[in-house]
């Protein structure tokens, strides 16, 4: 295992695997973006699910997925311990979700992506598909600005402190859902914004590093596995995230033992859920804060294009790119 002070060549994070975990990303989202708007979830999932898989064949590296559609008994594909890769080169561990915003794509909705995480053996927390409190921010913030073991106040004040603010002028990204009607009502008493998102929490954590948004804070519940692909994403940009799995009953709580977990109520920080070095890599399927959707254009010589845009990025040189694709109909 890597630390984060070695240098990325010497990382088995090679540089080229780096720039083709794109063509994995861009391959699911091309696939779902037939489907959007068509009102079908699982077709759309179906779609990223099976063209990711293809993509990964051709990848010069022995990679085992962690976190995946699900376990082996519930998902044809990319379930978690399946291999992916040419079996040879680098062994490294995948995180993904091939289509993170179903609904929206289903619905047209915007901020779904396909996404993944790539890092070192041992180096992605093996996280239950079960829920999981969240609180993030981006980056230029001390590391102990947010606790899950804080408050939502006290939260939300420490930031505005941080940021030389008023608690009112802070603006915080919330799933739409009942179960945060308590959050929401803590942070409207204190005169937040609040940025209510119907699905795609992945991009709502990562929306605190970008400025463009005015999101300060990520807060509330969402799935597990979504914590640990935007916690890949902010230790390449930089930013803060606590992690608490939520175990709703003993189903869950089985789980956890399966996958080793034995303090149920740990708060996960960055590197608890993503350490060494480790790559991020995201394509729009609709329009989002982070990235363009897939688009069909019809160029004035008459060739019909799909256009994509994705980002990767590595944790170990902070380097972020932005890869705009053309790709023949
Ligand atoms: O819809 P729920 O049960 O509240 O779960 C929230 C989770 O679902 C999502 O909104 C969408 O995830 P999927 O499209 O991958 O199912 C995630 O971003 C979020 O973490
Ligand atoms: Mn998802």
């Amino acid at each position: 295992m890597n630390s984060d002070t070695q240098s990325p060549s010497e990382s088995v994070l090679d540089r080229v695997l780096v720039l083709e975990m794109v063509r994995v990303t861009e391959a699911a989202a091309i696939a779902a973006s037939d489907l959007i708007g068509r009102g079908d979830e699982k077709a759309a999932d179906a779609a990223a699910v099976e063209a990711m898989r293809g993509a990964f064949d051709t990848l010069y590296m022995d990679g085992t997925v962690v976190i995946g559609e699900g376990e082996r008994d519930e998902a044809p594909m990319l379930y978690i311990g399946e291999k992916v890769g040419m079996g040879k080169g680098p062994k490294i561990d995948i995180a993904l979700d091939p289509l993170e915003g179903t609904t929206i794509t289903a619905k047209a909705g915007p901020n779904a992506l396909a996404v993944l995480a790539a890092a070192e053996e041992g180096c992605l927390l093996n996280a239950p598909d079960v829920y999981m409190d969240k609180i993030a921010v981006g980056p230029g913030y001390p590391e102990d600005v947010i606790s899950l073991e804080k408050s939502v106040s006290e939260n939300v004040e420490a930031v505005a402190k941080a940021k030389g603010v008023e608690p009112k002028d802070i603006i915080v990204c919330v799933l739409d859902r009942p179960r945060h009607a308590d959050i929401i009502a803590e942070l409207r008493s204190l005169g937040c914004g609040v940025v209510l998102i119907g699905d795609g929490d992945v991009a709502g954590v990562i929306a605190t590093t970008d400025q463009d948004t005015t999101i300060d804070m990520y807060m509330g519940q969402g799935g597990a596995p979504e914590g640990v692909l935007a916690a890949a994403a902010l230790r390449c940009v930089g930013g803060q995230f606590n992690g608490r799995l939520v175990f709703r009953n003993a189903d869950e709580r089985a789980r956890a033992a399966k996958w080793g977990i034995e303090d149920l109520d740990r708060i996960y920080k960055l590197h608890d859920l993503a350490s060494g070095d480790c790559i991020f890599a995201a394509t729009g399927v609709t329009e989002g804060s982070l990235l363009d959707g897939v688009k069909r254009l019809r160029r004035p010589d008459g060739s019909r294009v799909m256009t994509t845009e994705s980002v990767v990025m590595r944790a170990s040189s902070g380097t972020v790119r932005w890869i705009r694709g053309e790709h023949r109909i």
